[in-house]
C-alpha cells in the first residue's frame, strides 16, 4: 500500500476579511512553530477575497502551509457572473479547491453533475479537488450511508481518469456531524471511508485507490482527531470551526499527539 501523507485542511467557510485572514495566518504560523511538517500537510481554505493576501504571506514568510479555495467554477472563462475559475485559483498559487461541500449542495443546489464538472475543472487547472460528500441524518438513520456516499462518489467522478483519481482527495463529511459537535465515531467514519476507497479501487485501480486520500470532516477537534486518524482508510481531516482558532488548529496539525 502506498504511503499517504495525512492532510489537515481548514475550511474557514464565510469567516474573516482579508485583514483578519492575514492576522489569523500569522498567528497560525506562530502556533505551528514546533510542528513536524513532514508528518502532515497543512492547508487553509479561506474565502476567495483572502487568497491573494494568504499567498503574499506564505510566499514572503516561506510558510510551510499550503492553501486553496472553497469552491471552483465549472467554467474556465466567459459570461458567468460571480464565478471564479480554476486557472485563476492556480495563478494565485492554490493547491486545493473544495468541490461539492454539503453547504453548497444545500444552499446553492449543487448536484452531483455540477460537482463532477467542478472536479474536472479543478483537475484541468492542475488543482487538487477535495471532493466533499456525506449523508444527512435521515439517510444515516435508515442505515444507507454507504450506498448514498458511493452514489455521490460515482456521480462526481464521471469521466475522471485513473491518473486524476490517484491525486484526488475525498472528504467524507456526514451532514449531521458538521458544526454540531457530534463527531462520527472512528468506526463509523472508517466504515464509509473504507467503502469509498474500495469503490475507487473498483472504478480505477488498486494503485489509484492506494494513493488517493480519503479524509473525514465533521466536528473534528484536537481531542478527537487521534481516534479518527488512527483508522486504516482515513488520511486526515477537513476542519471547520476549529480551523479558526490558531492554537487548536496547530494541535490538529500535530494530529492531536500532544
Ligand atoms: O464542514 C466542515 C468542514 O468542511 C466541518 O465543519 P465543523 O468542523 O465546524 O463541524
Amino acid at each position: 500500500m502506498a504511503e499517504r501523507k495525512p492532510l489537515i485542511a481548514g475550511n474557514w467557510k464565510l469567516n474573516n476579511n482579508h485583514l483578519e485572514a492575514i492576522a489569523l495566518v500569522q498567528k497560525l504560523a506562530f502556533s505551528l512553530k514546533d510542528t513536524d511538517f513532514d508528518a502532515a500537510e497543512i492547508a487553509v481554505l479561506p474565502p476567495f477575497t483572502n487568497l491573494r493576501s494568504v499567498q503574499t504571506l506564505v510566499d514572503g514568510d516561506k510558510l510551510r502551509i499550503v492553501y486553496g479555495a472553497q469552491d471552483v467554477s465549472a467554467h474556465e472563462k466567459g459570461a458567468y457572473t460571480g464565478e471564479v475559475s480554476g486557472p485563476m485559483l492556480a495563478k494565485l498559487g492554490c493547491t486545493y479547491a473544495l468541490a461539492g461541500h454539503s453547504e453548497r449542495r444545500e444552499y446553492h443546489r449543487e448536484d452531483d453533475a455540477l460537482v463532477n464538472q467542478k472536479v474536472k475543472a479543478a483537475f484541468a487547472a492542475d488543482l487538487t479537488p477535495i471532493l466533499c460528500l456525506g449523508e444527512g441524518l435521515d439517510v444515516r438513520k435508515a442505515g444507507d450511508q454507504v450506498s448514498h456516499t458511493l452514489a455521490q462518489l460515482e456521480g462526481a467522478l464521471k469521466d475522471v481518469t485513473a491518473e486524476q483519481a490517484a491525486r484526488l482527495v475525498v472528504a467524507y463529511e456526514p451532514v449531521w456531524a458538521i458544526g454540531t459537535g457530534e463527531v462520527a465515531t472512528p468506526d463509523d467514519a472508517q466504515e464509509v471511508c473504507g467503502a469509498l476507497r474500495g469503490r475507487l479501487g473498483e472504478l480505477y485501480s488498486d494503485e489509484a485507490a492506494g494513493t488517493a486520500r480519503v479524509i473525514y470532516g465533521g466536528s473534528v477537534k484536537s481531542d478527537n482527531i487521534a481516534g479518527i486518524i488512527g483508522q486504516e482508510d482515513i488520511d486526515g481531516a477537513l476542519v471547520g470551526g476549529a480551523s479558526l482558532k490558531p492554537d487548536e488548529f496547530a494541535k490538529l496539525a500535530r494530529l492531536g499527539r500532544e
